[in-house]
């Protein structure tokens, strides 16, 4: 199974057939989070990870939350205040209304179809993430999947922006030690 397509088919399946775990947070991610920071999250569909205890933590620490604001495939997303009322978007998503506040964040918690080591990303194919990642270069770009979610390799198309790290009810893979973003060096 090479094609992208048969392969977001296959792990789709397997994620949204994996019973949810409890997530740790590791001290590296905990130990950012700082009043003001923004992190934008998302409302899960499909069996993703629920970032929701990651988000308490957040919250708890003065963070200020967004979520992705979606029009359609075409469209690139928004990422809006998470603090008032949430409604329907398309593909089953819950999210702010679309005159919410723009907010830049800081940290990017994605969501994933599946992943590598490395970082690279497979995702619901309209772009919308890659949009985003080359939207907000400096924000750190941190996956969340289930372990079963994990590939051995994926090819990146020249559009790929590489995630920094993925957490898994498993293990914290950091996938770019090396690089650098303005908030500091990913902790280990
Ligand atoms: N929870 C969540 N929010 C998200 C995303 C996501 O993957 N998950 N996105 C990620 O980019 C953006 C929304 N973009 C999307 C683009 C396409 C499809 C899509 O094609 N959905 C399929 C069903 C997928 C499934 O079964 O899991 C469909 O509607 O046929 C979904 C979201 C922003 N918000
Ligand atoms: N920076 C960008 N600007 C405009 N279009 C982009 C950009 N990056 C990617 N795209 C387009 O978006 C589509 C992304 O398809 P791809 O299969 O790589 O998505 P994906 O890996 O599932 O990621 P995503 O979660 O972002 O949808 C491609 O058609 C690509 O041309």
């Amino acid at each position: 199974m090479t094609d992208k397509r048969a392969l977001r088919l296959h792990l789709r399946a397997a994620r949204a057939d994996f019973e949810p775990h409890a997530l740790t947070i590791p001290d590296a991610l905990r130990g950012r989070l700082a009043p003001g920071l923004v992190i934008a999250a998302y409302v899960p569909i499909g069996g993703e990870v629920d970032p929701a205890p990651l988000l308490a933590i957040a919250r708890t620490a003065g963070c200020v939350i967004a979520l992705p604001h979606v029009v359609d495939r075409a469209t690139p997303l928004r990422f809006l205040d998470a603090a008032g009322t949430l409604g329907n978007g398309p593909f089953g998503l819950r999210q702010p209304a679309a005159d919410a506040t723009v907010l830049a964040p800081d940290i990017i918690l994605t969501p994933l179809v599946g992943f590598d080591r490395r970082g690279n990303r497979l995702g619901q194919g309209a772009g919308h993430y890659d949009r985003a990642f080359a939207d907000h270069p400096a924000a750190w770009r941190i996956g969340l999947a289930w372990s079963v979610q994990e590939v051995p390799g994926l090819a990146p198309d020249p559009w790929d922006v590489p995630l920094h790290a993925i957490l898994t009810e498993l293990e914290w893979i950091i996938a770019m030690p090396c690089h650098a973003p303005p908030a500091g060096p990913m902790p280990s």
